[in-house]
């Protein structure tokens, strides 16, 4: 499903390259759980951005689903992961001006889904994650755990094929903690959805086939979990 090859991610800084990945290598097939470690700075969320197409190598290719991404069109990759990817990121924000209920229906919007299945999949996503009674609510009505679950509800409900997450449970108490990495972990089990997560949590990372262990931009180790 993935494949990283030779891939660099510098920034000018007067007339100077820093370097934030180094010569990552790395391959995922579909239906895998990974988790990405690493001391702060070690370049987490640049891989993770990376792989979810909202940022750009340096250098190197980037394989995703047979497409060779960075040779497409701006308008062709954004199709590409909006078809596939869900996103569970901080920065991903909810849109405020829309509910619950619209913001989870949003990326069914963007896929084209009737509106009959529409409605069928939002409800079913509501009570999924125990959140019926919030679905008139807009963002700024919600605690920011609460928000952190909708987002999630949202990138689930499109049923994507990979989902990116960048400290998932970030924002929650330890029992929503737990039920999010308890529903990854069906969702990876039973629908064979592939999951890359970034987390400092060596609990949360252990959920995880493979952990990619990062340290000042490049794979120094790449642990495989017995479960
Ligand atoms: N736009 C930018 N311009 C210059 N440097 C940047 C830019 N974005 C990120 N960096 C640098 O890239 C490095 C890696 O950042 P990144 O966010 O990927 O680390 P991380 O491992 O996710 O860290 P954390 O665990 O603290 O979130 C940092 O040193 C950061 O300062």
């Amino acid at each position: 499903m993935i494949s990283l090859k030779h891939i660099y991610k510098w920034y000018n800084t007067g007339g100077t390259r820093n370097f934030v990945l180094k010569d990552i290598n790395f391959q995922a097939e579909e239906g895998e759980f990974i988790s990405i470690m690493g001391p702060s700075g070690s370049g987490k969320s640049t891989l993770l951005h990376i792989l979810g197409m909202l940022d750009e190598a340096s250098e190197g290719e980037y394989d995703f689903m047979g497409q060779s991404v960075f040779r497409l069109k701006e308008k062709q990759r954004t199709a590409l992961y909006k078809e596939h990817i869900g996103f569970v990121f901080q920065a991903y924000h909810l849109i405020d001006e829309l509910t619950v209920y619209e913001n989870i229906e949003t990326p069914l919007i963007y896929q084209n889904v009737k509106g009959s299945e529409r409605r069928a999949i939002v409800a079913d996503t509501l009570d999924r994650f125990g959140i019926v009674g919030k679905k008139d609510l807009f963002p700024s009505q919600l605690s920011g755990g609460q928000q952190q679950l909708v987002g999630i509800a949202r990138a689930l409900a499109a049923k994507p094929k990979l989902i990116l997450a960048d400290e998932p449970t970030g924002n929650l108490n330890s029992k929503q903690g737990e039920e999010i990495m308890d529903l990854f972990k069906q969702l990876n089990k039973e629908d064979g959805v592939t999951i890359i997560q970034v987390t400092h949590s060596e609990k949360n990372a252990a959920y995880a086939s493979r952990i990619v262990h990062l340290l000042d931009g490049r794979v120094e180790k790449i642990e495989k979990m017995i479960h």
